[in-house]
């Protein structure tokens, strides 16, 4: 589903946005292989410029620390242009940085049910210190209690793509870019 204000494909910066879980990391780094762009992860940026897992920064320094940093590093711009850029699942909801991501580049919010997120997110690992230590019921609770606060923001991407039977050209679709490879 595209917004009326959607730039043209020509925009190089692809952001991905949504919920933990929802497989920014994980397809954006396949479409940007696809596009034969640069993929960027926010997150990464934040852990190797701090040295430190976002686990741990969070511990170190905080939330709030945390949502300056991340908002700091988008801004910088000190990413390629031609990039498929996966954001962490709370910058689209803080400050000013969906409307800068929407000003600098495309913006894609992958949507998925909360039972399906917490299918994903409830795998034993430590790597989201906001859902730590919530499993089963209690955290689809909490995804579904936090996706209500967030909808609103990531329904301001120029474009919305349910995140069931996810796939390179359903995303290529959606940002309008070619696969010629159909025409054959
Ligand atoms: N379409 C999908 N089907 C099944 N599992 C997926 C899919 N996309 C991502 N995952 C898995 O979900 C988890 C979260 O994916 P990730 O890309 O890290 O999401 P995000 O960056 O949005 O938090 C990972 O374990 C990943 O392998
Ligand atoms: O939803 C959030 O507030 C967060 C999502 C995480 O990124 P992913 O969406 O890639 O898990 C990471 O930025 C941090 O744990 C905070
Ligand atoms: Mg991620």
């Amino acid at each position: 589903m595209t917004n009326a204000n959607a730039p043209d494909a020509s925009a190089h910066r692809i952001f991905l946005i949504g919920y933990m879980g929802c497989g920014k990391t994980t397809w954006g780094k396949k479409l940007a292989a696809r596009l034969n762009y640069a993929f960027v992860d926010l997150d990464t940026i934040l852990e190797e410029k701090e040295g430190m897992t976002i686990p741990e920064y969070f511990t170190t320094h905080g939330e709030a620390a945390f949502r300056n940093l991340e908002s700091a590093i988008l801004k910088s711009g000190d990413y390629p242009q031609r990039a498929v850029i996966s954001t962490g699942g709370g910058l689209p909801c803080f400050f000013d940085n969906l409307e800068w991501m929407n000003a600098n580049g495309q913006t894609i919010y992958m949507n998925l049910p909360p039972a399906v997120l917490a299918s994903r997110l409830d795998n034993g690992k430590d790597e989201r210190p906001i859902i730590r230590g919530k499993h089963g019921d209690e955290l689809i609770a909490f995804i579904e209690e936090k996706l209500a606060e967030r909808e609103g923001f990531y329904t301001q991407a120029q474009h919305t793509i349910n995140g069931i039977n996810m796939s390179v050209e359903r995303l290529m679709d959606e940002l309008g870019i070619e696969h010629p490879e159909e025409n054959v």
